[in-house]
């Protein structure tokens, strides 16, 4: 199977590390294509045996699968420019937020198109993605893709394409969220005299252990909270003040307002 990866910057770059890490493609079979000719032997010497091409200078493109991993506002551009043609039997693979698939199969001219949604884990093989298909491809061939996503992490299969803006907004998205609830914990910890680096570890290693015992207890996330939270202690302080402040509606509300920005990058 031959690989083309349009947009060789931080997804791109994540996805095709995984392709080779787990020897799901031969290097030679893999080709990044990237925008800027400056960036081309930093490519190189990351992936040596590898195509690696600017966009305008690829006249024939051979490749089984396609991953447009350009950002969403680059894609009518991309699509408009295209300076190859590609194959009637090419499956197009998108990760860009929000572009629909009846909008990528319009602008390409091309009707096998898959439309994903990874997340940055994906560098570690930790990722999840969401993905869903054009009609008419081959079950046989989805499993090919779902198998390359897999090299990233988990990959679960959405019957109804809508839904991706949803994920989008929660696991796409969801990373930055968390590195952002962290931060704030860090700074707290700084505020409190603690050093930063030791303020960094007990919280690193605080949502660690944490997580691990979400995944490891059958007790709701509310009966987790009432373990941690005693009457008259303070942690139920802490909770106090965050819904006096309606933390958590707040936090509702950024995701979907990160759903609301899926839809309008696709118009
Ligand atoms: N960063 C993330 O955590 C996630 C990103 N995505 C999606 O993945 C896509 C890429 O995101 P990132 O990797 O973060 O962005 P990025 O900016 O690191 O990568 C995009 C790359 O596309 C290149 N590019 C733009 N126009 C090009 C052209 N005409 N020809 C060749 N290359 C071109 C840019 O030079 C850049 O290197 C976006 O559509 C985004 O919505 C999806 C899930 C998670
Ligand atoms: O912020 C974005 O638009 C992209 C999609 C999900 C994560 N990064």
């Amino acid at each position: 199977m031959k690989i083309a990866v349009l947009g060789a910057g931080n997804m791109g770059i994540s996805f095709s590390r995984s392709f080779l890490k787990y020897e799901l493609i031969k290097p030679q079979n893999l080709h990044l294509i990237t925008r800027n000719e400056s960036k081309k032997s930093k490519l190189k010497e990351s992936f040596p045996d590898s195509a690696i091409s600017t966009f305008e200078e690829i006249k024939n493109l051979e490749a089984d699968l396609i991953i447009i991993a350009v950002k969403p506002q680059d894609f009518t551009f991309v699509a408009e420019n295209l300076p190859f043609k590609i194959s009637e039997k090419s499956l197009v693979l998108s990760i860009m937020a929000g572009i629909s698939i009846e909008k990528i199969q319009k602008l390409l001219n091309h009707k096998f198109v898959v439309r994903a949604m990874p997340n940055s884990p994906t560098l570690l093989g930790m990722g999840i993605t969401g993905y869903t298909a054009a009609d008419g491809i081959y079950f046989s061939e989805l499993m090919n893709v779902e198998r390359l996503l897999n090299s990233t992490g988990r990959s679960v299969y959405l019957e109804d394409e809508s839904l991706l803006d949803g994920v989008t907004a929660l696991s796409g998205s969801g990373p930055a969220y968390f590195y952002y609830i962290i931060d704030a914990m860090i700074k707290a910890g700084t505020e409190m005299g603690i050093d930063e680096n030791l303020s960094k570890l007990f919280v690193k290693q605080t949502m660690l252990g944490a997580y691990h015992l979400i995944n490891n207890s059958d007790r709701s996330l509310e009966e987790l909270i009432k373990d941690v939270a005693s009457k008259g202690g303070t942690t139920e302080a802490a909770l106090k003040t965050f819904d006096e402040n309606q933390l958590k509606s707040i936090l509702q509300k950024g995701i979907l307002a990160a759903e609301n920005r899926a839809k309008e990058l696709n118009k």
